[in-house]
């Protein structure tokens, strides 16, 4: 039982968007997709809520359920996206667009929709186009958090949001899984206010999946060693080392997995966070300044 994808690319011209991308979203588990500007998350939640036809490729295989879930509606009917593009209708009013994903849907929790609307402060009777941007993603993630599907992805969610309301909205998130639980894939590039959030990120370079990794295995194993540049390189010399930063003979080493003891007296460690781990996964030759 779980959303499965199987050797999927996807290319736009010579761009390859996908490369032979294969993952499992197991059901009701909290993921963060994690990746750079043009990474290719975009490009894979649109292909799995058919938005987007993947490359043609008889290797390809996408089940939800061990049912094909690419043109069949039934299964398709089990996954919302939310995203920066607007599917409604600019003039329709929120409480009527509410309706419409009912309608579509065969369900939606009016319940919690009505406490987001309190909470977030958002008039329902305004028509979308007179809503400020963070008030029409707030609408957004209302629709998304409310309709009955077992899949939700959220491209960018807090676009727009304030530091106030994107609090609100983790915890709206957190009170919808508890609820009933289902399965979020959300993509975002403000890591670390998702960490204590998802389950498992999944961090995606350049069309590829790099790492799937639990976050409570990258608390328990992701470390910092910190000091003099020479020492934090010999200590670590065997360890599974994931990337470094350097300053003026000073090295901070990111590790993951266990650290041989003592640690010696001039070195730090500290734990590794999320944030951390996706940069020196993804961080380029070029990011860097002469
Ligand atoms: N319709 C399209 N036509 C041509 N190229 C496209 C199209 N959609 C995406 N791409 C290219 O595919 C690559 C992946 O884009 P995608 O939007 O999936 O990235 P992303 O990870 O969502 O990025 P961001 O964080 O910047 O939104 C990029 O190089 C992008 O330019």
């Amino acid at each position: 039982m779980s959303l499965k994808i199987k050797h999927l690319s996807k290319s736009f011209g010579t761009t390859e968007s996908l490369k032979n991308v294969s993952l499992t979203f197991e059901p009701q588990t909290i993921y963060g997709l994690l990746g750079r500007n043009g990474a290719g998350k975009s490009t894979l939640m649109s292909i799995l809520n058919n938005r987007i036809i993947p490359n043609d490729n008889s290797e390809t295989k996408v089940t939800l359920d061990d049912e094909p879930l690419l043109e069949n509606d039934k299964q398709l009917s089990r996954l919302f996206l939310m995203s920066e593009v607007n599917l409604y209708p600019n003039n329709m009013r929120v409480k009527t667009i509410f309706k419409w994903t009912e309608r579509f849907f065969g369900d939606f929790d009016w319940d919690l929709a009505q406490r987001m609307t309190d909470h977030f402060n958002l008039n329902t009777k305004k028509r979308l186009q007179s809503l400020s941007t963070g008030y029409r993603t707030i609408a957004k993630i209302i629709i998304a958090l409310c309709t009955p599907s077992d899949y939700v992805f959220l491209d960018e969610p807090v676009l727009g949001m304030d530091a106030a309301n994107r609090k609100l909205f983790y915890s709206f998130i957190i009170e919808a899984y508890e609820k009933r639980p289902r399965t979020f894939v959300i993509s975002t590039h403000i890591i670390d206010e998702i960490a204590s959030l998802i389950e498992t990120a999944i961090v995606i370079n350049n069309g590829e999946i790099i790492s799937q990794i639990d976050i409570d295995e990258l608390q328990m194993k992701g470390k910092v060693v910190s000091g003099p540049q020479e020492d934090a390189t010999i200590y670590t010399a065997n360890l599974n080392v994931i990337g470094a930063d350097y300053l003026g003979g000073s090295a901070d080493i990111y590790t993951i997995g266990d650290l041989p003891k003592p640690v010696p007296a001039n070195l730090t460690v500290s734990g590794m966070t999320l944030q951390n781990y996706f940069v020196q996964l993804t961080t380029r030759d070029t990011d860097k300044l002469n």
